[in-house]
């Protein structure tokens, strides 16, 4: 079969979110600094599987997303179509906005804002073999089916777990199969719809086999109200960024503001602004005139001297008012002070960022500014989504090799808003 093709991801965001019961459709709703759909268009985006992207969006809002297009520098959106009233409706109109040409099309709800690099790279080379993917997972709940009695409900039969999956998406075809299975839904006067694709194709066309990749335990489906708590939990676990080699920096610019931990910078051209040379994070003038020596910068890397530890009844005014100095109004004063310098570039979501290296240290004094710098983050990367700059925070703590990966992974990201604790075990 032909590898070469051509993979278009279509986000599959036409619904209304009337389970979260939210004002607006849930995928505009903002997990982790962004929107929904916009960590979704984000994983596309990145992906170098897929050529192009068709956004099917809820009747009334697609130029909301045009602007979410526009302002990501989302290259790849090639149409933002208004969607049907329901999921497969939704997916047929998908299907036109395509066009005639054989390609492979990569159906994904838009409200599974943590798809990984690694399964889109896995369906399109099952692609390369296979007509129909889907992405599933195995179930951890024993699952039963269950029959009216009595008024209520009772157990009929335990299924065998083993053979049961859970599915997930993006649920992957070659464009002349799905397209087929619809036509013959959408000519069946007994197609009531279904909440999936391959169930269209299974129904259609049951003679062709729907391969199977594993799926992901972060992969969920945004349904309920709980599940935006959890996204933005997952959200803050370490992400499965691509890892970046000691060069992945090389050519550009990084400010690092205090006794940051070393990230792997290769043919960086590393600016270090400390103590030593007279710039004082609480003193919003020292950080401004290093920043305006520097000139424009790619990324600032900025860490506060060592958190505080133990109790706060036992710190003294002076430790108290060093502690906020040090990490919640550094940051601040960090943040205005860079902002200027931060160089602008073509493709804005790729590149530009800040990020703040949160120290170890414990009780309420500490947690108190780190809680302060978390949440200065997510709100910072809203603020400063439309120009294009990423933020981003790491609570460090654990081996300084570690950190310095993770933060130079964070920095090649596209992640903005995303508070990462590497003091979780086999981060
Ligand atoms: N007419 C529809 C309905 C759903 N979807 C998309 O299909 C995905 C999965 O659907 P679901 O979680 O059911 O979303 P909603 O239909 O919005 O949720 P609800 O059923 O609670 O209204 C979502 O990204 C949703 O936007 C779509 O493109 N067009
Ligand atoms: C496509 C899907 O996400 C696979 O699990 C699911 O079937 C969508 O169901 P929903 O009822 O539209 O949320």
């Amino acid at each position: 079969m032909n590898s070469r093709l051509r993979s278009v991801g279509v986000l599959l965001a036409g619904g209304v979110g009337q389970r979260v019961g939210a004002a607006t459709p849930k995928q505009l709703i903002e997990v982790a600094g962004r929107t929904i759909i916009e960590h979704s268009l984000a994983a596309f985006e990145r992906a170098p599987e897929i050529d192009e992207v068709v956004v099917l969006m809820t009747p009334g809002y697609a130029d909301r997303v045009r602007e979410i297009v526009a302002a990501g520098g989302y290259r790849k959106v090639s149409k933002v179509v208004d969607g049907g009233s329901s999921r497969t409706e939704s997916t047929w109109r998908a299907l036109q906005a395509i066009g005639a040409q054989e390609c492979n099309v990569l159906l994904h709800d838009a409200v599974r804002p943590l798809l990984e690099p690694r399964i889109i790279t896995d369906c399109v080379r099952a692609l390369e073999t296979h007509e129909a993917v889907n992405v599933a997972i195995p179930s951890s709940d024993t699952i039963f089916t269950a029959v009216p009695e009595d008024g209520g409900e009772v157990i009929g039969e335990v299924l065998d777990r083993s053979r049961l999956r859970r599915s997930q998406t993006p649920q992957c075809f070659r464009l002349s199969v799905i397209r087929r299975a619809y036509e013959l839904a959408m000519a069946d006067p007994g197609f009531a719809g279904g909440t999936d694709d391959c169930g269209v194709v299974l129904r259609y066309l049951p003679e062709v086999p729907i391969h199977l990749v594993p799926g992901s335990e972060r992969n969920i489906k945004v349904t309920h109200p709980a599940d935006l708590h959890i996204a933005e939990l997952l959200f803050e676990l370490p992400a499965p960024v691509p890892r970046g080699g000691d060069d992945a920096l090389a050519g550009q610019v990084v400010v690092v503001v205090g006794e940051a931990l070393p990230v792997p910078s290769k043919g960086a051209d590393v600016r270090v602004l400390s103590r030593a040379d007279g710039v004082r994070v609480e003193d919003y003038d020292s950080v401004a005139k290093a920043f305006g020596d520097v000139g424009p910068a790619d990324h600032v890397v900025v860490a506060a001297g060592p958190g505080h530890r133990g109790e706060l009844a036992r710190a003294g005014g002076e430790t108290v008012a060093d502690a906020v100095a040090a990490l919640h109004l550094g940051a601040l004063n960090v943040a205005r002070a860079a902002r200027p310098h931060l160089r602008p570039h073509l493709r804005p979501h790729l590149r530009r960022s800040l990020l703040f290296q949160v120290p170890p240290g414990s009780g309420a004094l500490h947690a108190s500014g780190a809680a302060a710098v978390a949440a200065l983050t997510r709100a910072l990367a809203l603020e400063w989504a439309s120009d294009g700059i990423r933020v981003n925070c790491v609570n460090t703590g654990a081996s300084p090799l570690l950190v310095a990966q993770t933060s130079l992974d964070i920095l090649i990201s596209d992640l903005s808003g995303q508070v990462i604790d590497v003091r979780v075990d086999g981060a």
